[in-house]
């Protein structure tokens, strides 16, 4: 079980050139729970995950885990804390499968033995069911088979916290549950784990709290009922959509009957 962790973001502010893409965001994160944010297309979602995990540098604001600020610790200090899955992670060597998984193991190199990591590497292979590509180059595998790599070599960290840009997109519908479930796990062990998603009915499922960001700011934060409420998504997406409760306590689905008439 990981001990409790809190990630706090105060008065955070990006820009890019002249134009602010995140303005004022402040957040409070518990660990053992699931946070989604949504929003629509450009509306600083990435940017926020990179901010937090210091791949961007905010104009202002800090980002504070269990009241230590993240800028302050070194790189590998940081990346034992928090693993990232990028939106599109390039992989720049055709390197095998087992060895991609392995970089999940880089921050804790010197501390962990050989075994200790072979070992984690191997769970997490396993977990994400891509063992039986351990030995194929990874830029030999389709984008979906890449994406379950990919979430393998986070999962091999063990890490506190798992910060997921788009986790599920590439995947087919049993491996999004597969993701999800193994998420949940994470968060269910006392992990911390926020991702991004644009499936509302896969965030009204699996997510214990739902952010949605427009135009770089937080317009919606609280539990997926509140946050996916019609007239939200309605003034974030310009979408016509419902929330349908799933009969005898199945998970619920987001319909969405089509985009808004304007007016
Ligand atoms: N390298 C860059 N240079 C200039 N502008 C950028 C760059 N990266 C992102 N932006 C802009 O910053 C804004 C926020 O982008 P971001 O990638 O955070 O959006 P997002 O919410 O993750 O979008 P999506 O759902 O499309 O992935 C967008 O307007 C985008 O065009």
């Amino acid at each position: 079980m990981t001990r409790p962790s809190t990630l706090k973001i105060s008065g955070l502010q990006f820009r890019r050139g002249s134009r602010v893409v995140l303005d004022a965001i402040d957040l409070q994160l518990q660990s053992g729970a699931i946070t989604a944010v949504l929003g629509p297309n450009g509306a600083g979602k990435s940017t926020l995950l990179s901010c937090i995990v210091g791949l961007l540098q905010p104009e202002r604001g800090a980002v504070e885990l269990d009241g230590t600020s993240l800028h302050s610790l070194a790189a590998m200090q940081r990346a034992r804390r928090i693993a990232f899955l990028p939106q599109t992670p390039e992989i720049a060597w055709a390197v095998d499968v087992q060895t991609l998984v392995g970089l999940g193991r880089i921050p804790f190199h010197g501390l962990s033995s050989d075994e200790e990591d072979r070992a984690a590497v191997t769970r997490a292979m396993a977990k994400t069911e891509v063992t039986q590509w351990a030995d194929r180059t990874v830029t030999t595998l389709s984008g979906g088979e890449r994406a379950r790599v990919l979430l393998a070599r986070v999962l091999a960290g063990e890490s506190d916290w798992i910060l997921a840009d788009e986790p599920f997109t590439g995947l087919d519908p049993s491996h999004q549950f597969e993701a999800a479930e193994l998420l949940r796990a994470a968060a269910d062990q006392g992990g911390g784990v926020v991702l991004t998603i644009h499936d509302l009915t896969l965030a009204a499922r699996i997510a214990d709290r739902v952010i949605i960001i427009d135009g770089g700011r937080i317009v919606a934060d609280g539990a997926p009922r509140d946050a996916l409420a019609p007239q939200i998504l309605r003034d974030v997406y310009k979408i016509d959509a419902q929330w349908l409760d799933g009969a005898n306590g199945t998970p619920p689905t987001i319909a969405v009957h089509g985009r808004a008439a304007r007016g």
